[in-house]
């Protein structure tokens, strides 16, 4: 059927629906791999697009590196893969024959860049490298997919730096974070909090990871937007990545890793969609304007059209993203849903009062807003997008505020967790009192693990998202809500995809 038939409180359901019937999302036989259409893939590239501008302006350069990987390469740095080789997928044949070796193909590429930049680097004149590459990655996840959020096989960026410095490289992690927080809220119109991941959840191979982390308001689940690692020197001395420093000295360079994936589509649908299906933020809209002709027996339909055509032109010199939707097979109340459907922002309607009164009615997709703006207004329309699009990210902004709670004690914590929120609270820092509370959690959870087929898809339990990088002093004294240690900083606990 056409239209959606639940409301987005009945999330996975409308979720489902919406990635189909806005043509994002067709469904393809392997198990975890998804059909990225045009409408969803327009709103990747515009990711690209602004993100890869960002990092030209710090001077990263696009590169391309193999996807396959020998066993030997994959597990030079035994620590970091050990966590992750239950998902690495491997190639074994082709044809009819056996390889000789098996090869992985790529989870992520830090031991199939390494060894290159191990080349490449001899001095402290070929430092600082920075390179990136735009990619798909395969990772052979058990746990049940959803479109974008989880899938075996994604699209990302993956960004590798290596400084002489550990300032330098310090910097470096920070600024691409703050370019991740852009991309979420300029482009996406989705907030984040940026934070450091707590010892248990960062990435073992590096020496400690930032992140920006959303939270899904429908269900209070923490969601990690892209992630930005300082590595420290621990792949520079397993790769011998050194150079000769300005005192003739033999160093290891200081190096950083980030990534952001197609997840932060999904984050998008999620935060904006309504029950009437997808809410498209304007900068990643493909259609940010479409115009439907309102043909009436008084109105000639050629003149109707010829009136259409003159509102596309002006709003294409405006570099407006506009379609006239003229197709004579569909109703326009066809079109109103179907378009209201797919996200367009904005849809202008010409009936036969617009065209006598030389107006357009403007129909608001986000807020429903309904008015008539003059032939000669249809300039304003760029600035009523941007508008829209700051209107979406406050409301956004609002509701992911509405979903963090303090909690001073377990009960506290339970009480919010129960509520679907996330909790801030004081903590210890220590790795065994995480695991303390992610098993308690676990246990007295309203929530049960959601299992689909056997496969747990969202666990009850509680896990640290991060600690964000704006917090309050821990004054002297101050304990830990779970074990009751003297606290050291504030963290943010949550459900999390
Ligand atoms: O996050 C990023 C950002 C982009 C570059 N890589 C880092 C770290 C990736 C961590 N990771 C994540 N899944 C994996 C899965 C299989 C093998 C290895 C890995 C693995 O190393």
């Amino acid at each position: 059927t056409l239209a959606i038939t639940v409301k987005k409180s009945d999330f996975s359901e409308w979720y489902q629906q919406v990635i189909r019937k806005a043509e994002l999302i067709e469904y393809y036989d392997v198990s975890g791999c998804y059909i990225l259409r045009p409408w969803a893939y327009f709103i990747w590239e515009q990711i690209q697009r602004y993100f890869d501008d960002l990092i030209k302006t710090e001077e990263v350069e696009n590169t391309y590196f193999p996807m396959f990987l020998s066993a030997k390469h994959l597990n030079k740095e035994k620590e970091h893969v050990e966590g992750f080789k239950a998902e690495v997928a491997w190639v074994t044949k082709y044809g009819e024959s056996d390889l000789n070796e098996p090869l992985a193909i790529r989870p992520t590429s830090e031991t199939i860049m390494y060894p290159a930049f191990a080349k490449w680097i001899q001095s402290h004149r070929d430092l600082p490298l920075k390179v990136n590459q735009w990619t798909n990655i395969v990772r052979w996840e058990f746990k049940f997919p959803t479109p974008f959020i989880r899938t075996r096989e994604f699209l990302w960026q993956e960004g590798h730096t290596a400084h002489s410095t550990r300032e330098e490289a310090v910097k470096q992690v920070y600024t691409i974070l703050d370019f991740y927080e852009q991309v979420y809220g300029e482009l996406l119109a989705v907030p984040v909090i940026k934070g450091i991941k707590t010892e248990s959840e960062k990435f073992a191979g590096g020496d400690f990871t930032t992140t920006v982390e959303t939270i899904i308001p429908q269900n209070g689940r923490g969601l990690q937007g892209a992630t930005s690692h300082h590595l420290g020197q621990n792949f520079s001395k397993m790769f011998e990545i050194n150079f000769e420093d300005d005192k003739k000295q033999k160093a290891f360079a200081w190096q950083t890793s980030w990534g952001l994936t197609t997840r932060s589509i999904g984050a998008m649908i999620m935060f904006h969609g309504d029950d009437k299906g997808l809410v498209l933020p304007p900068r990643v809209a493909k259609y940010q304007i479409v115009i439907i002709p309102i043909i009436h027996k008084d109105l000639e339909e050629k003149q109707l059209n010829e009136r259409c055509e003159q509102i596309r032109q002006i709003l294409v010199k405006e570099k407006l993203r506009v379609h006239l939707d003229s197709r004579d097979n569909y109703s326009p109340g066809w079109k109103f849903n179907k378009w209201e459907q797919k996200g367009v922002p904005i849809r202008l309607e010409i009936g036969p009062g617009e065209f006598k009164n030389n107006e357009v009615r403007v129909v608001q997709r986000f807020d429903n807003k309904k008015y008539q703006i003059k032939m000669e207004e249809l300039n304003q329309l760029s600035q009523i997008l941007d508008n829209i699009h700051n209107a979406m990210l406050e409301k956004a902004r609002t509701e992911l505020n509405q979903r963090i709670k303090q909690a001073d004690n377990w009960k506290e914590f339970m009480t919010q967790l129960n509520q679907r929120n996330t909790i801030l609270t004081r903590w210890c820092e220590r790795q065994e009192c995480e695991k303390q509370v992610k098993t308690k959690s676990g246990i007295e959870s309203k929530e049960k693990d959601s299992e689909i087929d056997g496969q747990v898809q969202l666990t009850g339990s509680a896990k640290t998202l991060c600690m964000p990088l704006k917090q309050d002093q821990v004054k002297e004294g101050e304990l830990c809500f779970n074990c009751g240690q003297e606290a050291k900083k504030y963290v943010l606990w949550g459900r999390s995809y």
